[in-house]
């Protein structure tokens, strides 16, 4: 197996090309390689401290233009610029316009060494190697839409008896022939998807995107461990949940939110008196703890993750393709659209390598240091996920302390959206306006509505024609005041092309983070949550021993919090504490509270009623 680790370790630290004054672009020496990234890397100015140091009545996009170079205001220069630099792909029906973004011939001239290094270690990653050196692991979602490539037979197989398996179960659970037991529809009418993250935001954002307007099943999603919220779901499903097929999503197979979602799911299944294995069904790594749960439980049915697919990467493995083949989406279509992306990604020229073409945007952009937050903006209802599910994938991959070489960086690019028009009613005020610290991405599709629904709304104009007079007007609007901005045009919202848009992000940021010598397969900083929140439910234990032991007591003795703290022999913990008894005392967990939450000082505490076997446990 090939190893790109010398790739990625030979390519230059980022810098910040555009306040260089020198031509080339310096490259990290050997002996500068442990030094923190701070000492090596010129500061950038703010743009809103030189701001107000600027002098009234300063012409101000005079001083931008000492931070960034002046954007081409020249409507015929601007008309070259965006025909020289427009891609298309015709199969997908895909346009990418970077003429709104500000870089320049010697930027690109510049960048190409290290595009070279990029494009070259995603080639090798391709081909098998140990892209994600910290878990040493192996990244593989290219292959789950072009088997072919995968780099040997054995995942080669496994790739393709995990698609003929999605495609065979849906079509029987679709068709009838796989029934739930007792409901009295005959079939299965609705789907609970029960995930978070990765296991989660790829299947809502297509489903969002692409399920028809009525579904043989219609999916919701448990995406939390918030109580209300679960009830929520379960109270809509109502008497449907007999003929609800339950999904659960977790590569690990122990992620906590998504195991609670089940045992709550399970709870509700026993309480209307429903078998639930026999409408559940797992998606996770073979036996993780949720694989070998269902396999002794005897679920209907489990698929699997591979561990060279990352979460926030596998809306095209069994995660993201079983729900959408539930819905009646065409998946082999969404693999194609992949597929034909991922070929045109594959392109060593910049300009004709769509992905590349992101990249360089967003390291023109943002600095290479994400100086400026990527704001995506899609002019269609059906897209309105598509930020959400790339503020995973692209701030779980970029967003990393430390590059490969070990030095701190602090990387990332912040990403947000809702979509438009809607948002232009909402803070695209301050995006023309206000703090210059964004770019945005507009996602345009042509094609309105269906064929042969359209109507004029008033002679000459359709509704769809107002959404894309807003669209351009704000591409226009934002560019006039300096603010740069991307555009992908689609020609409709297909399966072909939402899964060729998922494939263009997945590569620009693979190559965004090379350009950046960063892992951005991994997500150390996650855990330091999840630890965190695993102490607090520590001390919680802790505090109901100590208070069950006091309430035990004859008389009972209320104990102040700092009481409760000194007994835990956790006074450090003191705030958590508190909060720790004010949720517990807000949701009638048998605790009781005296005195004011207002004054945590004044509060003390008892349990309602003694538990004499906890006390001896
Ligand atoms: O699929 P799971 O193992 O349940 O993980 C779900 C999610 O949880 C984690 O916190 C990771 O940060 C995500 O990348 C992942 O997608």
């Amino acid at each position: 197996m090939a190893s790109i680790s010398s790739i990625y370790s030979s390519s230059p630290t980022l810098n910040n090309q555009k306040n260089q004054n020198a031509s080339s672009i310096p490259i990290r020496r050997r002996s500068q390689q442990h030094l923190p990234i701070y000492q090596t890397r010129p500061k950038l100015p703010p743009t809103r401290s030189v701001a107000r140091e600027i002098p009234t009545g300063t012409d101000l996009s005079a001083v931008q233009s000492t931070n960034h170079h002046r954007l081409e205001k020249d409507p015929r220069a601007l008309w070259r610029r965006y025909v020289d630099w427009l891609y298309q792909h015709k199969e997908i029906g895909l346009y990418l316009d970077v003429s709104r973004v500000g870089f320049t011939d010697e930027f690109v001239k510049e960048m190409e060494p290290r595009f070279q290094a990029a494009l070259k270690a995603m080639e090798e990653l391709e081909k098998g190697a140990i892209a994600n050196p910290d878990e040493g692991r192996m990244v593989g979602h290219y292959w789950l839409r072009d088997s072919n490539r995968a780099p040997n037979i054995f995942l080669k197989t496994q790739i393709d008896k995990t698609l003929d398996a999605i495609c065979g179960f849906a079509d029987d659970i679709v068709s009838g022939k796989i029934k739930p037991p007792s409901s009295p529809e005959g079939r299965f009418t609705q789907i609970l998807s029960v995930g978070i993250g990765g296991s989660a935001l790829g299947p809502q954002f297509v489903a969002e995107a692409l399920a028809p307007d009525n579904p043989p099943l219609k999916i919701r999603f448990i995406d939390n461990t918030d109580p209300a919220g679960i009830d929520h779901q379960i109270a809509q499903l109502g008497p449907e949940l007999a003929s609800t097929l339950v999904i659960v999503i977790s590569k690990s197979g122990g992620t906590p939110e998504t195991r609670n979602g089940l045992l709550e799911v399970q709870k509700a299944f026993r309480e209307a008196g429903l078998d639930f294995p026999k409408q559940g069904v797992a998606i996770t790594q073979e036996n993780s703890l949720l694989d070998n749960t269902a396999r002794i439980e005897g679920w209907l049915a489990r698929f699997p993750m591979f561990d060279w697919v990352g979460g926030r990467t596998s809306e095209m493995s069994a995660v993201g393709l079983l729900p959408a083949a539930l819905q009646t989406i065409d998946i082999r279509e969404m693999l194609l659209g992949a597929s034909l992306m991922d070929e045109a990604n594959r392109s060593t020229v910049i300009r004709n390598n769509p992905a590349a073409l992101l990249a360089l945007s967003w390291y023109w952009a943002t600095d290479g240091v994400g100086s400026k937050d990527m704001v995506i903006l899609p002019y269609k209802d059906s897209l309105l996920l598509f930020s959400r599910y790339l503020q995973q994938l692209v701030m779980e991959s970029l967003g990393k302390e430390y590059d490969l070489d070990g030095n701190r960086v602090n990387q990332g690019i912040s990403v947000y959206g809702n979509k438009g028009s809607t948002d232009q009613h909402a803070y695209i005020q301050q995006l023309r306006e206000g703090v210059h610290n964004f770019f945005a991405t507009f996602i345009e599709v042509l094609r309105d509505r269906p064929p042969g629904h359209d109507w004029e709304l008033e002679p000459g104009v359709t509704c769809g024609d107002y959404l894309f007079g807003m669209l351009q007007g704000t591409r226009s609007a934002l560019y006039s005041n300096d603010r740069e901005s991307i555009t992908v045009t689609v020609q409709e919202v297909t399966p072909r092309s939402v899964g060729a848009l998922v494939a263009l992000y997945e590569r620009a940021v693979g190559i965004y983070a090379s350009l950046v010598n960063i892992n951005a397969y991994h997500q150390p900083g996650v855990e330091a949550g999840k630890k965190a929140a695993g102490e607090v439910l520590a001390l919680q234990k802790r505090v109901l021993a100590v208070l069950n032991e006091a309430s035990c007591k004859e008389p009972v003795e209320p104990l102040t919090i700092e009481e409760v703290a000194e007994r835990c022999h956790a006074p450090e913990d003191i705030e958590v504490i508190y909060k720790i008894i004010a949720h517990m005392a807000a949701n009638d967990r048998a605790l009781i509270a005296e005195g004011n939450c207002g004054s945590p000082r004044s509060v003390k505490v008892f349990l309602g009623e003694c538990n004499v076997d906890e006390m001896y446990a």
